[in-house]
């Protein structure tokens, strides 16, 4: 039962891993994603937390808890807005009161324009190594937790942003031509790493995903659902009610068979990296801090400002 147990990584599973990501954090001696102090008052009074970039909602009654990401302009993903998302993720995972959660956004018309690119560009080998640190750890905490999750993507979510969405367990679009979503990295003259490939195909399979990456496709919500990066598309006003309605079908299936079946499904991928972190951290040093890559993200941010003027 003990290996069944820490093999599937059901409630207690997940804090091994936490404390495994935690101790990993401390070796290497980066910012950690620290875990809070839980009191029994935290757990069962508080409805609404609120840090400066991400705001939640708690509803005791259903368990069902909404994270806004409130980091102006497009929610691009810093180390310290990661960081604040570490946080809220695991004072929720340690919630035995939380059941599921719905991501979504309270900037306008942006779920999250993916990584901060100013965290690439300019910054020295380890700050570049920490922040990728931080990046690895989001998407080991979603990818990985116990929760029913759900995207309520109300906006553009490019890059970073689609892999958010990608590691819940069901993606809702607002209807809305003007909003696109996916991978878009070979755009930008940077590559994908395997664990945000491996993800995309877990959703779309391998000859979506092969076009989606080497193209760099930013698809339509209508498009997005063709190809099943995003499961429903609703009308604007209806993302977050849609999110609502989709959580409790989830949440009535038996909790435990239901946590490790997404376990199993996912064990692979998520091994993939946590037994390749250090080395994954190498690679992405050494390649953006490269002078061809600069020049891209360079060339990229100029035509983001152009595109504004
Ligand atoms: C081998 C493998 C090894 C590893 C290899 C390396 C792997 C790296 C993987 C990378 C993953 C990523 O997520 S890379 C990030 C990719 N992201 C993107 O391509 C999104 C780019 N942004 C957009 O397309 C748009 O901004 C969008 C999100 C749709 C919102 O459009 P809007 O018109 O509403 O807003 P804008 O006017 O464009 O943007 C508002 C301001 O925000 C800034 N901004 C926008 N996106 C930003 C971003 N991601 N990071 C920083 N700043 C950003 C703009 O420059 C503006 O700044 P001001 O002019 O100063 O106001």
């Amino acid at each position: 039962m003990m290996a069944v147990r820490s093999c599937l990584g059901v409630k207690f599973g997940v804090s091994g891993l936490l404390s495994q990501l935690t101790s990993s954090t401390r070796h290497h001696g980066s910012r950690p994603c620290v875990s809070p102090i839980l009191t029994p008052q935290h757990r069962n009074t508080s409805s609404s937390s609120t840090s400066s970039k991400v705001k939640v909602d708690l509803d005791q009654n259903t368990g069902v808890a909404v994270m806004h990401m409130q980091s102006p302009p497009v929610n691009s993903l810093s180390l310290d807005f990661i960081t604040e998302l570490c946080i809220s993720l695991e004072k929720l995972e340690m919630d035995k009161g939380c059941r599921g959660l719905i991501i979504t956004s309270s900037q306008p018309k942006v779920f999250s324009a993916g990584l901060d690119i100013l965290e690439m560009y300019g910054k020295s080998p380890e700050r570049c190594g920490e922040f990728w640190k931080s990046v690895q750890e989001l998407w080991l905490k979603l990818y990985s937790s116990n929760m029913v999750t759900i995207a309520a993507v109300n906006g553009s979510s490019p890059a970073g942003g689609c892999l958010m969405a990608l590691t819940c367990d069901y993606r809702i679009m607002a209807d809305n031509p003007a909003y696109s979503i996916g991978l878009n990295e070979t755009q930008l003259g940077i590559v994908a790493p395997f664990w945000f490939k491996d993800t995309l195909m877990n959703t779309i399979g391998l000859r979506n995903s092969e076009m989606a990456l080497q193209l760099g496709l930013l698809y339509k919500p209508q498009d997005a659902l063709k190809v099943g990066l995003v499961d429903q598309v609703v009308p604007e006003d209806q993302v977050l009610p849609a999110a609502v309605k989709s959580v409790n079908k989830w949440l009535a299936v038996p909790e435990h068979a239901r946590q490790i079946t997404k376990s199993m499904m996912r064990k692979s991928t998520i091994d993939r990296l946590t037994s390749n972190r250090e080395a994954d951290i190498q690679n992405f040093v050494s390649f953006i801090t490269r002078e061809s890559i600069q020049k891209s993200l360079r060339g990229y941010m100029e035509l983001l400002k152009q595109k504004k003027a």
